[in-house]
C-alpha cells in the first residue's frame, strides 16, 4: 500500500475544465471515496491517478514517487471498472491470473496467488467456471480479485457496483469494506451514491466542479458541512430563506420566510445585519407535537400537515406554515398519529441548525 498526493491537478478538454486545480492527500491503506454529482470530474481524477489520462497541469505522487508522466503499467496501481471486462474464453482462474502472467510470474506461483485472491472474494468454488456463467455480483468479485492479484499499492475503483441491483450493491459494499481491511491496500473508490460512500469510506472527498470541496470522515461531512452544496448533496433537508436582523458575538437573529425569528449560533462575526442567509433544518432533527399539546417555550412554528407519505421504513410529513413547506420524518412504527389537516408545533434545537451565506459558504450553526 502507499499514500497518494494529488497537487494542483488540472485536466482540460478543449474549452472544458474537467478537473480544476484539485488538491488531495490520501493516507497509506486508507479507503477514500470520491463522491460528487455526475460530471464533476471524479472519473477524470481517478484516471489521472492511474495514468489513463495525462494531466494538463499539476502532479500525482504515489508514496514519494512522482508518477505524473508514467504510463499506467509503470505505476503500482490497478483499476476496477464499472463494466467487468472479463475475458470470456478464459476460466475464472485464468482471468484472475492474467495480470500476473503479463508480469512474468511463473505458472505455479500465479496459480497459487490467483486461488488466494479467489478465496478473499469468496469465489474459490468457481475457479474453473467460464465468466459468462456468472451473475453480475460474481463477475464483479472476479474483476476485483484480478485487480488485487497483482498486489497494487493503490486500487482504483470506478463506480464498480453501479451495474448491480440495489440489494446486491449493498451486500457488495460491505464485502468490499471487509476485503479492503483484509488486503491492506489503499483504495480510491469513485461513486455518485452518498449511501455507498457512507458505508464504505474511511474518508469521503466531496467533489464539485472539478475541485474537492471537503474531505472528512462520513459523520464529519454530514454533521459539519462547509457549504450549502454539501449539505444538500448529502441528504434531504429543509432550506429556508432568512435575513439577518441582529448580530451578537455568539450568534445572529434572522427573520425567516417561515414568519418566525430564528437564532443561529455563528462563529467569528463575519455576518452583518441585512445579510441573506439560507437556514437548513434536517428533517430528523425537528421535534413535533400537536399544536394544542405544546408547552414548548423554545423556538417553534405552528403549521398544518398537508401530506403524509409512506416511504417504506419511514413516514414523511409535510407541514405548511406562512406559505412555506417543511417536512420531517419518523420511523414506521414510531410515527405520531398526525393526519392531514392537523395543526402541529415544530420546534428545534438552535445548535442543530446550519446557516449558509448567499455565496453558499457555511457561516453558522451545528458543531462548527
Ligand atoms: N475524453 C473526454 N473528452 C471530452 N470531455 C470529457 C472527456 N472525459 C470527460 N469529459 C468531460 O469532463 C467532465 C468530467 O467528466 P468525468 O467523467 O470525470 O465526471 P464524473 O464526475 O466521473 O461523472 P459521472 O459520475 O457521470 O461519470 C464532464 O463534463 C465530461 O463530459
Amino acid at each position: 500500500m502507499a499514500s497518494v498526493t494529488l497537487s494542483g491537478l488540472r485536466k482540460e478538454y478543449g474549452d472544458l475544465t474537467a478537473v480544476d486545480g484539485l488538491e488531495l492527500s490520501i493516507d497509506d491503506g486508507e479507503l477514500l471515496c470520491l463522491l460528487g454529482p455526475s460530471g464533476c470530474g471524479k472519473s477524470t481524477t481517478l484516471r489521472m491517478l492511474g495514468g489513463l489520462e495525462t494531466p494538463t497541469d499539476g502532479d500525482v505522487h504515489i508514496g514519494d514517487d512522482r508518477v505524473t508522466d508514467q504510463p499506467p503499467y509503470e505505476r503500482e496501481t490497478s483499476m476496477v471498472f464499472q463494466s467487468w471486462a472479463l475475458f470470456p474464453h478464459k476460466s475464472v482462474l485464468e482471468n484472475v491470473a492474467f495480470g500476473l502472467k503479463m508480469d512474468g510470474v511463473d505458472e505455479s506461483e500465479r496459480d497459487e496467488r490467483a486461488r488466494e485472491m479467489l478465496e478473499v472474494v469468496e469465489m474459490s468454488g468457481f475457479a474453473d467456471h467460464d465468466p459468462t456463467d456468472l451473475s453480475g455480483g460474481q463477475k464483479q468479485r472476479v474483476a476485483l480479485a484480478r485487480s488485487l492479484a497483482i498486489e497494487p499499492d493503490v486500487l482504483l475503483l470506478d463506480e464498480p457496483l453501479s451495474n448491480l441491483d440495489k440489494r446486491l450493491r449493498e451486500q457488495m459494499q460491505l464485502e468490499l469494506r471487509s476485503i479492503h481491511d483484509e488486503v491492506e491496500t489503499t483504495f480510491v473508490h469513485v461513486t455518485h451514491d452518498q449511501n455507498e460512500a457512507f458505508t464504505l469510506a474511511d474518508r469521503i472527498g466531496i467533489m464539485n466542479d472539478g475541485q474537492i470541496e471537503q474531505v472528512g470522515a462520513p459523520r464529519e461531512v454530514y454533521d459539519d458541512p462547509v457549504s450549502l452544496f454539501i449539505e444538500e448533496f448529502l441528504g434531504d433537508t429543509n432550506l429556508v430563506d432568512a435575513t439577518v436582523s441582529e448580530t451578537a458575538e455568539t450568534g445572529v437573529v434572522a427573520d425567516t420566510a417561515l414568519g418566525t425569528e430564528i437564532t443561529v449560533p455563528t462563529g467569528d462575526g463575519a455576518i452583518d445585519a441585512g445579510d441573506d442567509l439560507t437556514i437548513s433544518f434536517r428533517p430528523e432533527e425537528l421535534d413535533v407535537e400537536h399544536a394544542d399539546a405544546t408547552d414548548d417555550a423554545g423556538p417553534s412554528i405552528i403549521g398544518e400537515i398537508t401530506d403524509v407519505l409512506y416511504r417504506g421504513s419511514s413516514v414523511r410529513f409535510y407541514v405548511e406554515s406562512a406559505g412555506e413547506r417543511v417536512f420531517f420524518e419518523q420511523s414506521v412504527g414510531a410515527e405520531t398519529d398526525f393526519a392531514v389537516g392537523d395543526a402541529i408545533a415544530v420546534s428545534w434545537d438552535p445548535d442543530d441548525l446550519l446557516a449558509f451565506a448567499a455565496d453558499g459558504s457555511r457561516v453558522g450553526g451545528g458543531v462548527a
